[in-house]
């Protein structure tokens, strides 16, 4: 049977994802292990995925922060601490955040993620707090592919590498898993799907997770994250990673509606709406939004970023090319495709890139929408300007095209 506590956790299940909102709080900058994947170093507006925030908090901006949400988001349902380094490794930060939010108001639900090398030292406190929701990554189980995975692990004082430090950290995110679990906590698995890295090991470490305790995984894709180790790396396909979901299925429940957010992610999953609540923000997007006029005979012209056509798969600054289709709400074709230089190019400051922009934009500037796996804010209202709404999403472009409809109703409904 579902738990009411599961139910209302958008991240937890599946069906709270529409009506519950969660709000993230970047109090947590630091890190204790070093992933090969990870950058936080870049601090690229145009990013949206794990580890990026706009700002970092103080424990009682937060609660500041909680509050002016809470007022305009009333279905918030969800508090959590995602970094945008680790939630353990400035465990006092985050245990203030939590103790300002509960004590006023203790409806709030708290979830807190991280890699799992102090959950000896903080399981027993988490628990005593409260928090009812724990997200622990764990991408492996062997020290020796957790030695390609992890550069250094930090712990007690000491900086190991290789299988060394990779076992200290394994050890540990297990036995904390087991606690939590025992201790009632329902304990959320996030693996990152690292082909040719940890990708055939999946299916162990789902299995081992299980027998720990853990109530689901969460595969993800890896991102190539500039600035990281493995920067390099080609961002693994989402066909890998939903058949592996299916697979792994057998053994545990997955999570398939993941957004790989952002440290300071605020919303709904589908609609991010932490721009809103900058504290440098002056306008929002939808302030910012140009009208346009409802497209011919109810067709929207959608252009979709994806590798191969049949997923939504690409991140909108990484695309060279924008499949443009003619959608309606039971009706799409592929009408051409826009081969376009990338939005990203990594040369943020130069006078050039900003023309470069504005092209792509010009070149977009006939479609209603970009489907995109993922947008970076300064991106989505960038195409706002041209009067072109940006849907983030994860599946087949086919069910893709018929979600960014939706939107584009709700949008044209609202006005
Ligand atoms: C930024 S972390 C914050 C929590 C904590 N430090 C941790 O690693 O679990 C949130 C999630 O994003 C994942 N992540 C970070 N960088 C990633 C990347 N480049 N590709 C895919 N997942 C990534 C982490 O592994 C983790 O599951
Ligand atoms: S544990 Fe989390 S924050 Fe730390 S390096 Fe890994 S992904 Fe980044």
């Amino acid at each position: 049977m579902a738990s009411v506590l599961t139910d209302k956790h958008p991240c937890f299940s599946s069906e709270a994802q529409h009506q519950y909102a969660r709000m993230h709080l970047p109090v947590a900058p630091q890190c204790n292990i070093s992933c090969n994947y990870c950058s936080r170093k870049y601090d690229c507006v145009n990013e949206s995925r794990p580890g990026v925030t706009s700002e970092v908090l103080s424990p009682a901006e937060a609660y500041a922060k909680f509050e002016k949400v809470k007022a305009a988001i009333p279905n918030l349902s969800v508090v959590g601490i995602a970094g945008p380094g680790d939630a353990l490794a400035d465990w006092n930060k985050t245990r203030e955040t939590i103790e300002l939010i509960k004590n006023t108001d203790p409806d709030v639900l708290f979830c807190l993620s991280t890699n799992g090398l102090l959950l000896p030292e903080y399981a027993p406190e988490i628990v005593e707090l409260g928090v009812r929701h724990v997200t622990v990554t764990v991408n492996c189980t062997e020290p020796v592919i957790g030695a390609q995975i992890y550069g250094a692990v930090n712990y007690q004082g000491t900086r190991y590498t290789g299988a060394e430090g990779a076992e200290i950290l394994l050890n540990n995110q297990q036995a904390g898993i087991r606690y939590l679990a025992d201790h009632g906590v329902i304990v959320k698995v996030n693996i990152v799907m690292i082909t040719m890295v940890n990708d055939r090991h999946i299916p162990t470490v789902v299995k081992k997770v299980k027998q720990l305790g853990a109530s689901l995984t969460n595969i993800m894709p890896f991102l190539p994250a500039q600035g990281s180790v493995f920067s390099g790396l080609p961002q693994t396909n989402m066909h890998d990673v939903t058949a592996m979901r299916v697979a792994c299925n057998v053994e545990l429940k997955q999570m398939t509606h993941c957004r790989q957010c952002r440290a300071d992610a605020i919303g709904l999953l589908s609609q991010d709406r932490n721009n809103e609540f900058r504290s440098c923000a002056a306008t929002t997007l939808v302030e910012a939004t140009e009208s346009k006029p409802l497209p011919f005979a109810n067709y929207y012209k959608v252009a979709v970023t994806s590798q191969a056509g049949k997923l939504v798969d690409l991140h909108f600054g990484q695309a060279e090319k924008f499949d443009i289709y003619q959608v309606n709400n039971n009706r799409y074709e592929l009408v051409e495709t826009r081969c376009l230089e990338k939005y990203c190019s990594g040369n943020e400051e130069c006078d050039s890139e900003d023309k470069r922009r504005e092209a792509i934009m010009t070149a977009l500037s006939d479609c209603d929408a970009v489907l995109t796996m993922r947008i970076g804010y300064q991106a989505q209202k960038r195409l706002l300007k041209h009067g072109i709404m940006s849907v983030e999403y994860c599946y087949t472009v086919e069910s893709g095209l018929y979600y960014a409809v939706e939107q584009l109703e709700l949008k044209a409904a609202a006005v």
